[in-house]
């Protein structure tokens, strides 16, 4: 990890409009802007004293031969020129000093929120000087420089010497209150303080005298009455001390009271991230495949459509004419007709006369199909939202939506989502672009033939066009074998698989289980560093990885999304039954956030494949065309499915509305031929790999032969001895392992004496003090 940081390139990063500069690069144009400023300080000192000699060369730049009389030469001759001569004279002094001052504040890399201040008061301040001293020194021009002269020429004429006076003294009066906050009261307290200051001196200098007074009188020769023994006191007892005197503080109202500015202490972590991605730049997940070039579009086909729909205007006649005929013998009068053309259905919109009531359409709605007599008639009483109703009738000639026309789509290419998907196209021949990532998961249904294989291969296809290897991958689970397998050859840029398996795509169905606790493993793993790193979601999560304020020496790591896709979800379940239900319905509950998709196709869509669990957390579903409305009800929990028309044409519902799509279609062909050309660029070196997970049949027995020990249990108990703390999640995060494995070898440490007994949530208790000890234990046991 450490290594792809130092890998990162850039040392200037724009983000936004913010302009960053690495530390080294702000050293560097910190020490020039200072050197220069000093440059042009010594020039313009200079310049006062040769500005008569200099004059003449400035039209002679070019000639080596002329020497100029400025500090820093010809440079410094013209610069100055520029500047004091045709600029604002001696105020230009305050430049270099602005200069220099940016400079500094580069150099030791401070907060630049002080500086902009600095230069609008500094600008400030030229302008008020120089039209100052064109004013006062209109005699010395040099002074003032051309601004000042030129200014003060133009405010003269408009408003007269007293004017320009006038506008001097206020500019005067603007800079001493706003700059140097002195206001009359300032002045007051001023001097009232310095009174109070000379009154007490001149207290503290009477009190002395006082003191020196009483002392002599101390020393004067006591009276003793010789009648009463009284000593007569002197007068000086009546006096009062000089110890009582009061000083009366400043009324309050007077005291003028300074707020100091809290400076936001920034948390530490920040600033190192933001130290970080000063220096290295944000972290970049694609970096490490910096080189890969998404799929083109010329990878896909057109398959022959060119131009948009074309309107058939006789079918669009001749089917207003029959609906409106159908609708006349049952007495229900239309009062508005519109037509919207879709690739494979055109909708007829109807507004019927005032009166008829929508649901006696409703209930007709198998006689108007019938009446119609075409295959695939839905009617829709009411279109949600609208009032009218909908009938869709099939087109003669359906338009193929192919997946290049909806790649292309604007809609798609600008989709801001997390996992785009380019479905195809809606009746109003809209591009149909859903999240998957907001789905959560989808469940796809349809009967064999309809389209679903192409409908996986669209969804798959839109995410190759969208998504970097870095950040999704995909586990495909293909019983049928042969649907998937074009997908083996990006294995290494966008699949993930189990430790041990040979091959990417799982085929058998023991495999999936295995792969589904994995997954459950990982989602878990998931959570944890969510929690850690005090996130909601993967999104957040990735966010704050890239920012540099997660450390990956704590196990933080970029997480890519992962998308499981089962192909033949029916068959999973005939064979594995429960223990296929309960990891994907646990997924389904849960792995939304950490970013982990199902997306589950099925033949058969009846209620003992689709169960309720599984239908509960999937409210994404799609439906091809299915044989009966049953299923089309387990499928959608309203009718519809069944009269779809095929080839591709399917529902999708998100919760209430259902919208009726003409799936993209591409071909296998085409998806081969963009397998190929990611296959063929550099890949990762191996698929992601998901955590370990050993079925349960491997057993937990306590008494493990010595041979049966897990290769990894050496290793294991030194890590317990060391940090001596039984626990299982300590071996899984030093030694990599998954959860079930690392739970066996601490089963088998238990068995060896090297851990106690579990106690709950406790650690286990480790029962052998150090390595030695540790070592010794092993020795005995193998003689
Ligand atoms: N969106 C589409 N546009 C045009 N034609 C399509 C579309 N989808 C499918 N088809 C046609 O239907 C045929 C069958 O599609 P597909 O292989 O996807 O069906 P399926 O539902 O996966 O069948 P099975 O379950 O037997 O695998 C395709 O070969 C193609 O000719």
């Amino acid at each position: 990890m450490a290594k792809k940081v130092r890998k990162s390139k850039p040392k200037t990063t724009t983000k936004g409009n913010t302009f960053k500069l690495s530390k080294q690069n702000k050293i560097i144009l910190g020490s020039l802007l200072m050197l220069f400023s000093i440059a042009l300080f010594f020039s313009f000192v200079s310049f006062y004293f040769t500005w008569q000699d200099d004059q003449s060369l400035l039209t002679q730049f070019a000639d080596r031969n002329k020497e100029a009389q400025n500090l820093l030469n010809k440079f410094g001759a013209g610069v100055s020129h520029f500047f004091m001569y045709k600029g604002f004279g001696l105020a230009s002094l305050i430049f270099p000093f602005l200069l220099f001052t940016t400079g500094l504040y580069m150099f030791l890399s401070m907060q630049k929120q002080g500086l902009l201040k600095k230069w609008v008061w500094g600008l400030l301040f030229v302008i008020w000087i120089s039209i100052a001293l064109g004013f006062f020194a209109e005699a010395q021009p040099l002074l003032g420089g051309l601004v000042g002269y030129e200014m003060n020429d133009f405010l003269q004429d408009y408003t007269g010497k007293i004017g320009v006076f006038l506008l001097l003294l206020f500019g005067l009066i603007f800079i001493l209150v706003r700059l140097f906050n002195i206001t009359p009261d300032g002045i007051a307290q001023y001097f009232k303080q310095k009174s109070t200051s000379l009154a007490s001196e001149f207290e503290q200098k009477s009190t002395q005298e006082n003191t020196i007074n009483s002392e002599k009188e101390e020393e004067a020769p006591v009276i003793i009455d010789t009648y009463t023994h009284k000593k007569d006191i002197p007068s000086l007892k009546k006096e009062e001390s000089p110890d009582s005197f009061e000083i009366t503080p400043p009324v309050a109202e007077e005291l003028a009271i300074e707020v100091e500015k809290v400076v936001e202490e920034t948390e530490e972590t920040d600033n190192i991230a933001n130290k970080l991605v000063d220096d290295f730049g944000e972290f970049d997940p694609t970096l490490e495949l910096g080189n890969y070039k998404f799929p083109t579009m010329e990878l896909l086909d057109a398959h022959g459509v060119s131009g948009g729909i074309t309107i058939n205007q006789e079918e669009l006649e001749e089917n207003k004419n029959k609906i409106v005929d159908t609708l006349k013998n049952y007495k229900i009068g239309i009062a508005q007709i519109k037509a919207t053309i879709g690739p494979t259905v055109t909708l007829y919109e109807i507004v019927p006369e005032a009166g008829v009531r929508i649901s006696k359409i409703k209930n007709l709605e198998d006689d108007i199909a019938l009446s119609l007599a075409a295959l695939g008639i839905r009617i829709i009483a009411p279109i949600p939202g609208k009032g009218t109703i909908g009938i869709e009738v099939p087109n003669k000639n359906a338009t193929i939506v192919s997946m290049r026309s909806v790649i292309a789509s604007s809609k798609f290419q600008k989709a801001e989502m997390q996992l785009p998907i380019a479905f195809g196209k809606t009746i109003s021949n809209e591009t149909f672009v859903v999240d998957l990532a907001k789905m959560p998961h989808l469940l796809m249904a349809g009967a064999t033939g309809q389209g679903k294989s192409v409908g996986l291969n669209a969804v798959l296809t839109s995410l190759l066009y969208k998504k970097h290897p870095a950040e999704v991958k995909f586990i495909l689970v293909d019983p049928k074998k042969v649907e998937l397998s074009i997908y083996n050859k990006i294995e290494r840029h966008f699949l993930a698989k189990l430790p041990d398996s040979e091959e990417a795509i799982i085929t058998d169905n023991a495999k999936v289980i295995n792969t589904l606790n994995s997954l459950c493993i990982e989602m878990d793993n998931r959570y944890e560093l969510l929690k850690h790193a005090m996130v909601r979601n993967i999104k957040e999560y990735n966010e704050k990885f890239k920012s540099r304020k997660l450390n990956p020496n704590d196990g933080h790591k970029f997480l890519p999304y992962i998308v499981l896709v089962i192909d033949e979800f029916a068959d999973l379940i005939m064979t594995a039954g429960k223990e296929v239900e309960t990891p994907i319905a646990r997924l389904a509950q849960l792995a939304r956030a950490i970013g982990i998709h199902l997306i589950i196709a099925t033949q058969r869509p009846s209620v003992n494949v689709i169960t309720g669990i599984i239908k509960a957390n999937f409210p994404a579903r799609i439906a091809f065309r299915v044989t009966s409305k049953i299923d089309s009800r387990t499928i959608l929990d309203t009718q519809g499915a069944d009269q779809l028309i095929g080839r591709g044409d399917m529902l999708y519902t998100q919760g209430n509305d259902v919208t009726r799509i003409q799936c993209a279609f591409v071909d296998t062909p085409e998806v081969a031929k963009i397998t190929e050309y990611i296959g063929s660029q550099r890949a990762y070196p191996e698929a992601h790999e998901l955590p370990e997970y050993v079925g349960d049949d491997s057993g937990t027995s306590i008494d493990y032969d010595i041979a049966d020990r897990d290769a990894m249990f050496r290793d294991a108990a030194e890590v317990i001895v060391t940090a001596q703390q039984g626990s299982a999640s300590l071996i899984q995060r030093k030694l990599k392992l998954g959860y079930n494995r690392a739970g066996r070898i601490v089963d088998q440490l238990e068995a060896a004496g090297i851990v106690g007994p579990f106690e709950g949530s406790k650690a286990r208790q480790v029962l052998v003090p150090d390595l030695v000890a540790l070592d010794q234990l092993l020795k005995n046991e193998g003689s």
